[in-house]
């Protein structure tokens, strides 16, 4: 191979950005993430990893988010894109891992030689990489340890500000497609603008305008492209952007955006002012690629329409055009789920078209999309996307109409083909998504929810001393270590009228989640607190520090 690592320039810059000697770091399911003061040398071997990754795929240009999304404001993190917009590769999870840990400036470069060796990295190709991060306060400074990274393997960059994570896939996937004949679009924040807003306007054009959309921007950058998607929009929908503070740090995620609103099932305070009865309204997450939807019915009662939710609205509404296109022998629409969907949901969709529940993460739901014509695939939480294959892009784009009302679906088709971003799940494009549907449907936020009734749930964590010890199968619905637990907790699930529960260990949080589903929320509630008992019990919980509301 034509080069070797500059040793001695990634050994000074490395000296500047030391490891801390009592963290390990763990590139899981969203990259790295925990507190962000203790992210500085991370993010420095992040730059020389992106680089390096780029060289592999000679000099494709690789994606770097800083952000801890729905996390609180302290944390933060980073998250590598691949070059058709897609998450790292496996494998590189593990490299990053191992070069993320190396304790002093020489063990790294070890490690970065053993890597380029394993990986066969030709050092003499070029390295492109762009980056972008969120709102948060620890952001200037952890970009700036990444800088260094690049500087260390001397990559090219581009540096894309502040923005949200889908619009830096949207960048990485139209970087690399550039004057090609699979050009994604216009490689700036502008090109997404216009290729959502001009496909919105085709999708909408003739249907009465839609009534103002609140925003619970999660005060983070979401109220920053919100505002300009506004703008681009003009008078075919009215954006009215709520928690929109991004400077005030601990403003973010606080009692508002989508997490919030999953997980406590309640409206964000700072909403009751603003919200009407009947009214739609949709929360952010902080880094703007989850999405959850809700309304206020004409008592007050607050109505959630999550992932699955969307999921249904979305998969029928393709599922219909594709219908009258003529084409639903040849496109396939399949959807994705996973174990935390919404039994309710899962019978829905099972009774009109195929379902895969697969492992939690995105990672999962996206490669299991991609086996369909067009895979649709939400996490309960709201993060997702719909992905149309080349093949069908391709048949969409020859397709020969023979009825105006064929021709009129084949251009709808198309026009979700550019509305959704094909590359990740992406809450600006989901709304104007959702948005599109309710207009054709002509439904209100009511009418959407009555689709199905969602059974009631909870969701719980339980912290363990190890929650390693947890293993799961069949798409994390069933424990087989801890040996004998998973049959206790059948045991327990046989006492509640439409019982479900499920125990897995979470990928990014120290803890192990547990879920529960019944006909009632009092019983939902029960076997939730009565698993999650069992599960502090038998994993060894000090029984002094037992939570109280456990059964
Ligand atoms: C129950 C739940 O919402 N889990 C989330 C959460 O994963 P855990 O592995 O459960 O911590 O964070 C992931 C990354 O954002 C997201 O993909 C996933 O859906
Ligand atoms: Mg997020």
């Amino acid at each position: 191979m034509a080069s070797t690592l500059p040793a001695e320039l990634i050994k000074s810059l490395s000296d500047q950005h030391p490891k801390p000697s009592d963290i390990h770091f763990q590139y899981g399911t969203a990259g790295f993430r925990t507190l962000g003061s203790t992210l500085d040398s991370v993010m420095f071997r992040v730059g020389i990893i992106a680089a390096l990754r780029s060289k592999k795929l000679d000099g494709r240009t690789i994606g770097v988010m800083v952000t801890a999304s729905h996390n609180p404001e302290p944390d933060n993190g980073a998250k590598l894109v691949d070059p058709r917009g897609e998450m790292l590769e496996a494998s590189w999870e593990g490299h990053s891992t191992t070069i993320s840990n190396a304790p002093t400036s020489d063990a790294l470069i070890e490690a970065l030689e053993a890597l380029v060796q394993t990986a066969k990295i030709d050092l003499s190709k070029p390295a492109n990489v762009v980056y972008a991060r969120d709102t948060r306060s620890s952001g200037p400074a952890l970009v700036s340890a990444l800088e260094d990274g690049f500087k260390a393997l001397k990559a090219t960059t581009r540096n894309a500000g502040v923005t949200t994570t889908p619009i830096l896939h949207y960048l990485v996937k139209s970087i690399n497609t550039k004057g090609t004949k699979y050009s994604y679009g216009d490689d700036s924040e502008e090109g997404y603008f216009q290729k959502l807003s001009t496909s919105y306007k085709k999708l909408v054009a003739g249907k009465a305008v839609q009534p103002p959309l609140v925003v619970d921007c999660a005060n983070g950058v979401g109220a920053l492209v919100g505002k300009q998607l506004n703008e681009y929009l003009g008078d075919t929908l009215q954006l009215v952007l709520a928690n929109t503070a991004t400077t005030i740090p601990s403003a973010l995620n606080n009692a508002c955006g989508a997490d919030y609103v999953k997980v406590s099932q309640k409206l964000p305070p700072s909403l009751s002012s603003v919200l009407k009865p009947g009214q739609r309204a949709c929360s952010l997450d902080g880094d703007a690629d989850r999405l959850i939807y809700y309304y206020l019915d004409d008592r007050g009662g607050f109505h959630m329409l999550d992932g699955d939710k969307i999921a249904a609205l979305v998969a029928a509404f393709i599922v219909e055009l594709v219908k009258v296109a003529g084409l639903e022998d040849q496109m396939k629409v399949g959807v994705v789920q996973t174990a935390y969907a919404n039994g309710a949901s899962t019978r829905y969709l099972q009774e009109r078209l195929p379902v895969k529940c697969v492992p939690t993460g995105v990672k999962h739901l996206h490669h299991a999309a991609e086996r369909y014509n067009v895979g649709v695939y939400f996490e309960a939480n709201g993060h997702g996307t719909v992905l149309f294959s080349q093949p069908t892009l391709d048949k969409l784009a020859e397709y020969q109409p023979s009825t105006p009302a064929q021709s009129r679906a084949v251009e709808h088709l198309v026009s979700l083909t550019e509305l959704i971003n094909q590359t990740v799940g992406d809450a600006l494009s989901d709304m104007l998504l959702v948005e599109v549907v309710l207009s054709h449907k002509s439904y209100s936020g009511e009418e959407w929810n009555s689709l199905y009734v969602d059974l009631p749930n909870r969701l719980a964590k339980v912290s363990v001393p190890d929650r390693n010890a947890f293993k799961t199968e069949n798409a994390e619905r069933r424990l087989i270590s801890p040996t004998g637990l998973q049959a206790k907790i059948d045991e327990l699930v046989n006492r509640y009228q439409g019982g479900r529960s499920f125990v897995r260990p979470s990928g990014t949080e120290d803890v192990v989640r547990v879920y529960a589903e019944a006909a009632l929320k009092t019983q939902a509630d029960e076997l939730a607190m009565r698993v999650a008992g069992l599960v502090y019990d038998e994993a060894g919980g000090e029984p002094a520090f037992r939570p109280k509301e456990f059964l």
